[in-house]
């Protein structure tokens, strides 16, 4: 199966001279939902910042779709194909309406007339918010704002969706929704996530990665279930909950 994205031997050290990766090798397959999972300072935020070049890799390559991330005459095609939904909606959405903010990345893209809204409305679609399209983001609330911020993404059709703590400031029910919205796209999901739960309901695979190295990589419900593991890289699960008894959905 062809690799959405393949990332190998990277290192990366900030400019104060700050290590926050030391030579971290992964490969996601199209179609495969994976979790991000770590304590915090593991440098979750780092990979993720490389995926589309806004950090510049130390040592090592990052491949999104077989483009080689680090060239430069690819930045553009792989922004467009590495879609990045951040932790605060309010960062993502700008514009007056709803529309507008979903057509922002398409038009700047080329994309224009009947062909432009087709794209609006089928992303929209896809996250449930079609009827909100000439609502300003700021009337909605922070759960149809994380959608609205999705659909923006994916307005751009994206070799990868990455997510950065999708599930954090929604309710139970906005919770769920946003679980079956993201398990009914067929794009490659990488989510970073401190909701070990939310991780376990939709990734089959996860990946631990503690003080800038990947210490594990497997199946979400094997890790989850090592205690070993989770307790030498501070992962700790809600009270009570039992990742072996969770039948997980594929
Ligand atoms: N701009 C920066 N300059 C120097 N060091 C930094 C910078 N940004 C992050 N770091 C350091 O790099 C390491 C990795 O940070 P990163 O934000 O990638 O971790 P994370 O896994 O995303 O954490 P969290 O779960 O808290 O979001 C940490 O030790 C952090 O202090």
């Amino acid at each position: 199966m062809t690799a959405s994205l393949e990332v190998k031997g990277l290192a990366y050290a900030y400019p104060d001279g700050h290590q926050a990766l030391f030579g971290v090798d992964l490969a996601i397959a199209r179609g495969e939902r994976v979790a991000l999972l770590g304590p915090n300072g593991a440098g979750k935020t780092t990979l993720v910042l490389h995926l589309n070049g806004i950090l510049e890799a130390g040592a090592g390559s990052v491949t999104v779709a077989g483009l080689p991330v680090g060239d430069r005459k690819h930045v553009a095609e792989v922004r467009r194909r590495v879609g990045i939904v951040f932790q605060d909606p309010d960062d993502q959405l700008f514009m007056p309406t709803v529309r507008e903010d979903v057509a922002f990345g398409p038009a700047a893209a080329g994309l224009r007339g009947a062909e432009l809204e087709a794209c609006v409305r089928k992303a929209l679609e896809r996250v449930g918010m079609a009827e909100f399209a000439d609502r300003p983001p700021h009337h909605l609330s922070f759960g149809q704002r994380r959608r609205v911020a999705v659909a923006t993404v994916l307005a751009m059709e994206p070799e990868i969706l990455v997510l950065d703590e999708p599930s954090s400031n929604l309710d139970p029910a906005s919770r769920r929704e946003l679980a079956d919205i993201l398990r009914s796209l067929d794009v490659t999901v990488l989510m970073v996530t401190h909701d070990l739960p939310y991780a376990l309901e939709l990734c089959p695979r996860s990946v631990v990665l503690s003080g800038g190295t990947v210490v594990a990589d497997g199946r979400t419900q094997e890790l989850l279930s090592d205690d070993a593991l989770m307790r030498a890289h501070r992962l700790e699960l809600p009270y009570g909950f039992d990742p072996r008894s969770v039948t997980v959905r594929g």
